[in-house]
């Protein structure tokens, strides 16, 4: 049964089960979400597969005990997700390539494979989009940035949106610009897990148990974050508020800006950028 808020996908193939493919399949899960054909869902592991036919509408097989798994995973799909690692994608492309039948849109979530290489590597009939996908998706609160191919309709593109959609906000943009904006949102969620894992060891050396700098570091961005969503106001404006003027903020700030985290996330994200870029010539 399905209503006005249903969102209808065709028949879906995940060619790889980790983390990125958990993510998204999680969303689809959504009662609201019906897969017409069901989820397919591959990976390596007979151990992995088996968890992922667990989940409502999923049949999963694995490469380790069935051969063909992956050709047979697409056969019949009108997408196809690539979300094994990069360096997998050019071997799972041959491998699936005659499976394709023509109209498939074929998305990736790998990290710097081109548009180039995957449109070379599939029947011209083939369409190609790739994607930059983050793991918050898992809880709904991804975002994702999607280009399209040279052989991707607005409709092929439009299918990509409704999936990605399904896991959070997407942004269309330029293939040339899907780099830089993996190193923003894309690796973005590990930086802020690290901020959050450093700060938790600052409450710990501040004489608070682990379970107190837990509660105070977690709550602290949670807290900071729902308020920024929920006022709609400038980060600056939300800092003035709490930096009360000759306080005690206001010289925790003057320590942080005299480091230069301007420049730190400059360089940070120049480095992931120089990485994609590997990733691209096969490195
Ligand atoms: N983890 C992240 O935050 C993000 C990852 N990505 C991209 O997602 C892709 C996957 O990354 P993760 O999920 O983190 O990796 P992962 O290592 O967790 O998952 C890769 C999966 O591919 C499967 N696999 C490998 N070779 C296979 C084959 N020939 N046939 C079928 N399955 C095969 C493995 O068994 C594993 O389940 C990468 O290309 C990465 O660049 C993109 C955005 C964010
Ligand atoms: O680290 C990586 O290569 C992938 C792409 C963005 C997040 N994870």
């Amino acid at each position: 049964m399905s209503d006005a808020r249903t969102i209808q996908l065709p028949a879906i193939a995940f060619i790889g089960a980790g983390s990125m493919a958990g993510a998204i399949i999680n969303g689809l899960a959504s009662p609201v979400v019906d897969v017409e054909g069901g989820i397919r869902v591959t990976s390596r592991s007979a151990a992995t597969a088996a968890r992922f036919a667990e989940l409502r509408g999923v049949s999963a097989h694995a490469t380790e005990n069935e051969a063909d798994a992956n050709p047979e995973a697409v056969r019949g799909a009108k997408l196809v997700v690539l979300a094994v690692k990069p360096y997998q994608v050019p071997d799972v492309l041959a491998e699936i390539a005659g499976a394709l039948e023509p109209g498939t849109v074929v998305a990736s979530v790998a990290a710097g494979v081109t548009v180039a290489t995957m449109e070379a590597a599939v029947p011209a009939s083939v369409a190609v989009v790739r994607t930059m996908p983050n793991t918050p998706a898992q809880v709904g609160r991804g975002v994702t940035g999607v280009s399209g191919g040279t052989r991707a309709t607005a409709d092929d593109v439009a299918l990509v949106r409704a999936l990605f959609e399904t896991v959070g906000a997407v942004v269309e943009v330029p293939e040339s610009q899907l780099d830089e904006l993996s190193t923003i949102s894309g690796s973005g969620p590990a930086y802020v897990f690290l901020l959050i894992e450093e700060f938790t060891k600052t409450a710990v050396a501040k004489g608070f148990s682990r379970e107190q700098a837990e509660l105070l570091v977690g709550h602290t961005f949670l807290g900071a974050a729902e308020l920024l969503a929920a006022t709609h106001e400038e980060p600056a404006e939300l800092r003035r508020r709490v930096t009360s003027p000759g306080g005690t903020t206001e010289k925790a700030i003057e320590v942080l800006q005299a480091a230069d985290l301007s420049g730190l996330f400059d360089r940070a994200t120049d480095a992931a950028l120089a990485r994609a870029r590997e990733l691209a010539s096969g490195a």
